[in-house]
């Protein structure tokens, strides 16, 4: 492909220069030296730069011109990144004033991740004076990005070039692996700005979990403090192109904001960053598409997803696959999101309409529950509290939990029995999360309709997380939404054998009305089914006498 700043240019040399394309030379080196006299000549004769991008088997793959001091690489687009990889592409270009490797030359190297960069400066004859190449380095812990190859001289070029791209790419691999722990898959960054220290590394250490929960192995947290994001990639460009490159040298995969992006900054950073990049909610999407076993939780993440997508699919650019596909291909899926929006949107129309058909089904069987008049429980509490290992505990159950971000999406409900006949049901709910995305918030807040009906709520909470006082204020901010705060309420601190007793006996002032338990250990329950019991029934006979 023939591009750049071709204007004016007579039409001989235009032939001269589309010859060019698509020629496979024999060379062992960087480029042969004739090749490199024949390019720069012409260039000479043109006065402006001519460069090369050479594939590994030495074929010619673009032609570029520039002016007479640089030159502006097209995109690759039958060159993609492959993550851990090199370009596939070497360019090798003329400097007309005989001045060495420049900024932008090493800034191409690194964020097009090409194999080498190499200036040929050209002399006053129009010939090859000296070639000066520049490649990439393997990860290491200086966090150096590349290096100057020690050969200059055209005619006797010395390094064989297949050999030393070979081994550099296995030096590559080797190097994150026994450096950055870099996995076969799934690697990723974490990224967001943020207004103070403090609410950076809290809000990071939940998107740790988060990624975690994804399935993704977290590389490395990087962040900047700013009182306002950037609008249009959310932190600085420089420290965006910083991060980009570190994460093409470590092969990383991913690049998680904590951040919400929106669609025009999801897109602008896509076209800056050849790297998937998601934020806070897909990444919380995608988990919940991995967890969903329920026909009716599959349709409703898949529903939030094409939510999520829809705005996202305006323009159809090459970022764009990299903007939809879910972790290791969960999903709506590339090829499927391939069709148009229109169709999103008739998909989008078709699960909705399915789901109230759901919905309206449970809501008959629900009612046929509540007429049995056996009292209910709810369980509630923020992701990760314990919430179903306490059901699981109570009742002798083996629900599914994991030390997991939304191990549950469905509820379930067990019957729990106390002493003088007397039963209650117990149903555990999906966990709460700070900022749950609006439309997952929707799709869920069917699920947690069961709570409407509840005679007593238990909230969880896991009084070993540093943010456990947070974690509290975003469940009742959650309840107060879904205008549930008058509800009956046992406040639940779960976990304490994580703690120190000196600790304990601090929480236990600070939160009187509570009750402490460990759900790994039922001698902890009896002041919780005391409460229960004594809520539910007692009151009930104070009802009924009354
Ligand atoms: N040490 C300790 N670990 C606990 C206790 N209770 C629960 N866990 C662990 O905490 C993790 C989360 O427990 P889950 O019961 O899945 O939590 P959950 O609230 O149901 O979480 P989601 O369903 O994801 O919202 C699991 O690894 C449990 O083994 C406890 O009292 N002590
Ligand atoms: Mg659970």
């Amino acid at each position: 492909m023939l591009s750049g700043n071709t204007k004016d240019l007579k039409q001989s040399i235009i032939k001269k220069l589309e010859k060019l394309n698509r020629k496979k030379f024999k060379t062992d080196f960087i480029i042969s030296p004739e090749l490199a006299k024949r390019l720069s000549l012409l260039s000479k004769e043109i006065n402006r730069q001519i460069g090369l991008l050479i594939d590994r088997y030495n074929e010619i793959q673009y032609v570029i011109v520039g002016d007479n001091k640089s030159i502006f690489i097209p995109e690759l687009k039958r060159f993609r990144l492959v993550p851990g990889k090199l370009r596939g592409l070497r360019l090798v270009h003329t400097h007309l004033y005989n001045e060495g490797l420049t900024e932008d030359d090493i800034t191409d190297l690194a964020m097009l991740r090409l194999d080498a960069v190499s200036a040929i400066l050209i002399n006053q004859e129009g010939l090859p004076a000296k070639i000066e190449t520049a490649f990439l380095l393997p990860p290491n812990r200086e966090n150096n990005i590349y290096n100057i190859l020690d050969e200059t001289d055209v005619y006797n070029q010395k390094t064989n070039f297949s050999e030393f791209i070979k081994n550099l790419e296995k030096e590559i691999e080797e190097k994150s692996i026994s450096l950055f722990q870099i996995k076969k898959e799934n690697n990723a960054f974490l990224v967001g700005c943020f207004k103070n220290k403090e609410e950076a590394k809290e809000s990071l250490l939940e998107l740790k979990e988060l990624a975690r929960s994804a399935g993704l192995n977290v590389v490395d947290t990087i962040y900047q403090i700013k009182q306002k994001v950037d609008p249009k990639y959310i932190l600085g460009i420089g420290k965006l192109k910083n991060i980009a490159i570190r994460a093409y040298q470590l092969g990383v995969d991913y690049i998680i904001f904590d951040n919400n992006l929106t669609p025009s900054q999801a897109r602008e950073i896509s076209k800056l960053v050849e790297i998937k990049i998601m934020d806070r909610t897909q990444l919380i999407l995608d988990i919940f598409a991995k967890r969903a076993h329920s026909n009716e939780g599959k349709l409703k993440v898949e529903l939030a997803q094409l939510k999520y997508l829809m705005p996202r699919l305006s323009v159809k650019d090459d970022s764009l696959s990299r903007l939809t596909g879910g972790i290791g291909g969960r999903g709506p899926g590339e090829t499927k999101l391939e069709i148009d929006r229109r169709r999103i949107k008739d998909k989008i129309a078709f699960l909705t309409r399915k789901l109230k058909q759901i919905e309206k089904t449970r809501d008959i069987q629900r009612k046929k529950r509540t007429k049995r008049d056996i009292p209910t429980v709810s369980i509630v509490g923020y992701t990760n509290a314990g919430k179903t290992t306490l059901i699981n505990s109570l009742t002798n159950s083996n629900i599914y939990a994991d030390n997991l971000m939304f191990a549950t999406l469905d509820t379930s409900s067990k019957r729990l029995r106390f002493p003088e006949e007397k039963e209650i049901i117990i149903t555990d709910t999906v966990g709460f999360i700070r900022d749950l995305p609006e439309d997952l918030k929707d799709a869920f807040k069917s699920t947690l309709e069961e709570l409407y009906d509840a005679d007593l709520l238990l909230h969880v909470v896991d009084i070993s997380n540093k943010n456990y006082e947070k974690q509290i204020e975003s469940v009742n901010k959650i309840l107060e939404e879904l205008n549930l705060k008058d509800m009956d309420t046992i406040l639940v601190f779960n976990k304490i054998d994580l703690i120190d007793d000196e600790t304990l006996k601090e929480r236990k002032k600070e939160y009187p009305e509570a009750v402490f338990i460990s759900a790994l250990n039922r001698k902890t329950f009896q002041p919780l089914l005391d409460k229960i019991f004594y809520k539910i029934f007692k009151k009930k006979l104070k009802h009924a006498s009354s």
